[in-house]
């Protein structure tokens, strides 16, 4: 028996699309020889696919597109199983169908819907109850949905009901150590119930979250002998054989996983990329300030889109430096984009002017917001999507300005806190990853990862005046937001003084209306903003110690 595992990308709510592109998958696993072919979890309207589940309209087009998917079966081709919803006395089940012969053999609903964290399941799908295996030429196959594995009973139930393989349709997004942590989840399930199991995920990326993909199949005895690739789409062949205590995949097909930090750089890649590229704008447009925020989030739009599709803009003011401005030059000129210096001196003059002079802040801040009405218009002119460069350090504290470098549509540093930024820039500048078109060499000059952070937004400012130094606000930050613990028990796990601790405590707590207003960015860690994080804007709580 030959099962192809088709780890592919969706497009959400584009159901003519993704059915057009599992008859292409199809159509490769039959040229294969393969009996059934695997598609990952609602392949056919894209995971997650939110509110739009609230539709009556876009349940019944994809209950209709799935009847029309299972009549393209009526060929001597494999037969399919692929995710749908399917609607039923008003209410919405996440679905898998088995079809073959043009007709639909069977179909069950997930069980476990996900509730936290980034899944808002229990909010658009009803459980469907626990699901009987599939009989399929005499194997019965268990098919639990993604969450379905996370918890005991349904693979559990499938095994005490017959079930004799596990094949496991996935929308999982990427997050740090996540494979990792699905590999153990899949060999506890494999272990209790004594069943092999393939586990499909998608790839691609859909606003916050991309999809890593990463599938395998585990035998029983918890070796794993196929391992796909991440974040490409591909047709793994798997073979099957039945033995005395039952079926086994004997084939064997190991790739590589890609260590840490290619994987978060991956990550960024992937969801700036199909952000960029789904919505249709023909490049993106960053402010490139000679700082490391900028640079590394200019080498992420290149090795996404290439070089082609980046326009970097300088922007002095009178507190620019000369490393600044020679730094962002290299920098491009590294990166192979189109390059423009644009001053906003002139501005900064007539702001004055118009205010009848400002000071301090108000003043820092119009600089900031005067580079964005800058990018804005050329964004306007030309059609290119502004990128947002902020850091999660940054994001944590409100050290962004409002309607200044907080704005643009898409960040893909927003989940990465700023020692993640400079392991990333050393990294890159050292190793071109896997699918970046970018330059194979260096990316940004090395006095830019080495020099102190500022915002230039005043002479001699330093980030290290108003914030502790990254590596400490990094610690505390993970405690407080990661870890969720208390300002007592942050400065006991970080060894930094209770007071500092409360201190950014509150700077994180009163941030939260900044965060608010914030661009999505691509969710790289167990706790991102927007959200996993979802906190209340107006809050009197503050941690005990
Ligand atoms: N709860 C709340 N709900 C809604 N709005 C609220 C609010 N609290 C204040 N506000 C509003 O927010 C304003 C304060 O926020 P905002 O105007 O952003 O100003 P603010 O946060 O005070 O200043 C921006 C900070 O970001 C730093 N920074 C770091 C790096 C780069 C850059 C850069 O720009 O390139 C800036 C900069 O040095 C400064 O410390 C208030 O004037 C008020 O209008
Ligand atoms: N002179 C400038 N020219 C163009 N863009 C700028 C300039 N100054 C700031 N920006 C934009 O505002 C963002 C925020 O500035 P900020 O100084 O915090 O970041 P950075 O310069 O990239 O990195 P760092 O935090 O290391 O200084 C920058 O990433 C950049 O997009
Ligand atoms: N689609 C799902 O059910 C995803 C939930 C699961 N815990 C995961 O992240 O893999």
């Amino acid at each position: 028996m030959k099962i192809a595992l088709a780890q592919i990308d969706q497009r959400v709510g584009d159901i003519a699309g993704n059915v057009e592109a599992m008859l292409e998958w199809r159509a490769k696993a039959a040229d294969a020889g393969a009996d059934l072919v695997m598609f990952p979890e609602l392949q056919i309207t894209g995971y997650p696919p939110e509110d739009l589940v609230l539709k009556p309209g876009f349940v019944a087009a994809a209950m209709e597109a799935s009847e029309r998917l299972a009549d393209a079966t009526a060929d001597d081709g494999p037969a399919i199983l692929f995710g749908s919803i399917h609607g039923r006395a008003g209410a919405a089940y996440n679905t898998v169908l088995l079809a073959e012969n043009g007709k639909v053999l069977a179909r069950r609903f997930k069980h476990e819907l996900p509730n936290y964290g980034t899944f808002d399941e229990l909010r658009v799908f009803r459980p469907g109850p626990l699901p009987e295996p599939i009989e399929w030429r005499g194997v019965k196959l268990g098919v639990p949905i993604c969450e379905d594995i996370w918890l005991e009973p349904v693979c559990q139930y499938l095994k005490a009901a017959g079930a004799e393989i596990l094949l496991v349709p996935n929308g999982s997004p990427y997050e740090l150590n996540k494979d990792e942590i699905r590999q153990a989840l899949a060999m506890e399930r494999v272990t209790e119930t004594g069943l092999p199991l393939a586990y499909l995920n998608r790839v691609g990326g859909q606003d916050e979250l991309a999809f890593d993909g990463s599938s395998f199949v585990v035998n029983r005895g918890g070796k794993i002998v196929v391992q796909m690739r991440e974040w490409d789409e591909a047709l793994t062949i798997t073979e099957w054989a039945k033995g005395d205590d039952g079926w086994a995949c004997t084939t064997e097909s190991i790739e590589p996983l890609d260590p840490y930090p290619e994987d978060v750089y991956h990550a960024m890649m992937v969801g700036l990329g199909d952000y960029v590229t789904r919505n249709r704008f023909p490049g993106v447009i960053i402010g490139l300030s000679g700082g490391i925020d900028s640079a590394l989030t200019a080498a992420v739009a290149v090795d996404a889109l290439g070089a082609d599709k980046v326009w970097c803009v300088m922007m002095p003011s009178d507190y620019t430096s000369s490393d600044s401005l020679e730094d962002a030059k290299a920098c491009a000129e590294m990166l192979g984009v189109k390059y423009d210096i644009i001053p906003i001196k002139p501005g900064v003059e007539a702001m004055h002017e118009m205010l009848d002079g400002v000071d301090g802040l108000a003043a820092e801040n119009i600089q900031s917001r005067l580079r964005m009405v800058t990018l804005m218009a050329l964004s306007n002119e030309h059609g290119h999507m502004l990128v947002t460069t902020g850091n999660k350090s940054e994001m944590s504290v409100g050290y962004a300005t409002l309607y200044g470098d907080m704005s643009g549509g898409y960040n893909p540093l927003k989940d990465a806190y700023k020692t993640t930024v400079f392991e990333l820039s050393r990294w890159r500048n050292a190793k071109k990853p896997r699918r970046a078109l970018g330059p194979d060499g260096p990316v940004m000059p090395v006095r830019i990862i080495e020099k102190p952070p500022s915002a230039e937004l005043r002479p001699d400012q330093k980030d290290e005046d108003s914030l502790p130094p990254y590596a400490k606000l990094d610690r505390m930050l993970e405690a407080l937001v990661e870890d969720e613990v208390s300002v007592g028990e942050a400065a006991r796990i970080t060894g930094v003084d209770v007071e500092t601790v409360r201190e950014i405590e509150r700077k994180l707590l009163i941030a939260e209306y900044k965060r608010r207003q914030a661009p999505p960015g691509v969710k790289i860690g167990r706790r991102n903003f927007g959200r996993d994080r979802r906190y209340p804007i107006t809050n009197f709580y503050r941690s005990g110690s």
